[in-house]
């Protein structure tokens, strides 16, 4: 069995007592070195489930676990360099006047040596390749660019999972594909986990797992093809399915018989192929 990294224990929460509860009841547990990505319409608590693992808030009821450490307000700073952070907004993230100033910040909050810093700085900012940019004013930078500065900033200070809150949304796709690439590369050579919480199918098919968040409630997990199985209850509850798995739904209405439920156009040319060659 793999290694617990991150625990959810019946946790509900809500922003003020007065408001409904975000969250209700939600117990999963997050792996390590696994790729989680959580789905949900808007307002499903996604980006609560975030803020939570990273102690920006607390839940009034359950429980939440990193490692064998409760977050709580004694614990919360350590963990904080356990769970690193990028959100959707780069603008809203930078601090410093520098590429290199702002990869650094994190590590400043956090005291550590000037000699290790400038190591990390150039090794974080050469796994998302921008080692070219570190004397680059951020505003200068595209969108892309922002991201990748964004993520090296706590690739920094090595946490054990790192959270994608959104953080592709604002990109064309080119830019979203090669941050992607570039993240699902950095979490196999350093034995990250990798939460993306997002609505990009694409990056949701990737993953070794999917949470599926509905109006607070933890609705289902499991793998992306036993989640786009379920067509039908998917978009009852506000969610899409991949193309490829819509085209395969209509192929079997006119008899068809995709087997396998195909997670992009690679695997449906796949069947198919195969369907031709039994001809
Ligand atoms: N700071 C806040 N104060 C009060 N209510 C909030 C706050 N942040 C979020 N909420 C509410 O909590 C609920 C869950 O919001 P959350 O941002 O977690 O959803 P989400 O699934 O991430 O949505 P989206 O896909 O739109 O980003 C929503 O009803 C939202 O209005």
């Amino acid at each position: 069995m793999e290694n617990k990294l991150i625990e959810f224990r019946n946790v509900s929460f809500r922003y003020t007592d007065e408001q409904p509860w975000v969250l209700k009841d939600c117990s999963f547990t997050i792996y390590e070195n696994e790729w989680v990505a959580i789905i949900g319409h808007n307002g499903s608590g996604k980006s609560t489930i975030a803020k939570l693992m990273n102690g920006l808030i607390f839940p009034q009821k359950g429980e939440i676990l990193i490692g064998d450490k409760i977050i709580d307000e004694q614990t919360v700073w350590e963990i904080r360099r356990e769970v690193g952070m990028v959100f959707q907004n780069p603008d809203n993230q930078f601090v410093g006047t520098t590429v290199q100033d702002d990869v650094a910040f994190g590590m400043e909050n956090r005291g550590f040596p000037r000699e290790e810093m400038i190591r990390l700085i150039d090794e974080s900012l050469s796994a998302v390749g921008m080692e070219k940019y570190r004397l680059t004013e951020p505003y200068r930078l595209s969108g892309g660019q922002k991201q990748r500065v964004a993520i090296a900033g706590v690739l920094a200070i090595s946490p054990k999972v790192l959270i994608l809150d959104e953080a592709t949304s604002m990109l064309d796709p080119k830019g979203r594909l090669e941050i992607m690439e570039t993240v699902a590369h950095i979490q196999t050579e350093r034995d990250l986990s990798l939460i993306t919480i997002t609505h990009d199918l694409n990056e949701v098919t990737q993953a070794d797992r999917v949470i599926v968040m509905n109006r607070g409630e933890l609705w289902k997990e499991g793998t992306p093809r036993e989640i786009f199985t379920e067509k039908a209850s998917l978009r009852q509850i506000g969610l899409d399915v991949p193309f490829s798995s819509t085209l395969a739904e209509e192929l079997r209405r006119y008899h068809i018989p995709i087997e396998k439920e195909p997670l992009n156009h690679e695997e449906l040319l796949e069947e198919l192929w195969t369907l031709h060659s039994k001809m």
